[in-house]
């Protein structure tokens, strides 16, 4: 049978078919071969007995993440808060950044706008400009279901994002399941996240949303060299400088600078490539 894994927990993969969800194994050949099964795989299974089997093959991946560690996602929801967790540009550059490089689409889910001041919510549509899309949410009194369900249609999406940014609350808007919800301090005493597993959950025939544990930042691994970096801001002009293969920073006659200076770039997302281009520099000369 084929099926697609939608929940995995201490080895245990739960297999969704039209017809059920399986408890499967992964087959020891996987072990020896060093590859793991992740939620969103499509796999090839054999049942064994009442909705329990053993997964035989693994399709090929159309992407994949590391972490969290998921794969074949159409869409990141990305969830930013202006308040209560405070706004974080970097983390929000690193992020779309690295969501370009491996090629998934973003859709910026802005929560928590009841808590939001209108010149922030005003300053934050600079990412409209730049050509993402952008949903402004606020869970209890006005949640736009059938916009995010339209975006959701016919595609596997991730949500993401730190702790705290309204992530359990939205999806509970969206699936009857209960989702663990737990407050910032809370959360905060205990020092991690409420989200402890990775699962998906399925909003009819191909609409597929995984929930994913929250992270505040992460590091830098997925961008080897520095100098792909510049092709991971969708705004920058990287065909019109002197040299064609300039990287913005103290070339002459550099176009993106040249734009930056006009406010066709804003100043933040050309800070944080400066900042980014340094810390993947040092990364790669420290290995
Ligand atoms: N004011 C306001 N509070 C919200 C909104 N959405 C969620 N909250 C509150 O913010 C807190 C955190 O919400 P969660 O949904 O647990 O956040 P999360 O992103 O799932 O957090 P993790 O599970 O740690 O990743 C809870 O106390 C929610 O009640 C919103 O739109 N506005
Ligand atoms: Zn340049």
């Amino acid at each position: 049978m084929i099926g697609k894994i939608i929940k995995s927990q201490k080895e245990i993969y739960y297999v969704l078919t039209e017809l059920d969800t399986f408890m499967c194994k992964a087959r020891g050949v996987f072990r020896k071969k060093n590859i793991k099964p992740l939620v969103g795989d499509n796999v090839e299974f054999d049942v064994t007995e009442n909705s329990k089997g053993y997964i035989t093959k693994i399709l090929d991946r159309k992407n994949e993440i590391k972490r969290p560690n998921i794969a074949n996602i159409d869409q990141i929801l990305y969830f930013i808060t202006i308040k209560n967790p405070s706004l974080n540009l970097f983390n929000i550059d690193k992020y779309l950044a690295m969501c370009e490089h491996i090629n998934i689409d973003v859709v910026i889910i802005v929560s928590k706008k009841d808590l939001a001041d209108d010149k922030d919510l005003e300053f934050i549509k600079m990412y409209e400009k730049i050509g993402y899309k952008l949903v402004f949410i606020d869970n209890y009194n006005d949640f736009p279901k059938n916009e995010i369900l339209k975006i959701l249609d016919g595609k596997t999406s991730a949500v993401s994002g730190s702790s705290g940014v309204g992530k359990s609350t939205f999806l509970n808007n969206l699936v009857e399941d209960e989702i663990e919800i737990g407050t910032i301090s809370e959360k905060s005493k205990r020092g991690k996240n409420t989200t402890r597993h990775i699962e998906i959950f399925n909003l009819g025939k191909n609409t597929n949303i995984f929930d994913t544990p929250g992270f505040d930042s992460f590091d830098i691994d997925f961008i080897d060299d520095e100098k792909d970096l510049k092709y991971c801001f969708k705004e920058f002009d990287n065909n019109s400088c002197k040299f064609n293969n300039c990287n913005h920073i103290n070339e002459p006659k550099c176009k993106v600078k040249d734009d930056l200076l006009k406010g066709f770039v804003e100043k933040t997302r050309y800070e944080n490539y400066l900042l980014l281009f340094e810390e993947i520099k040092k990364r790669r000369q420290t290995w």
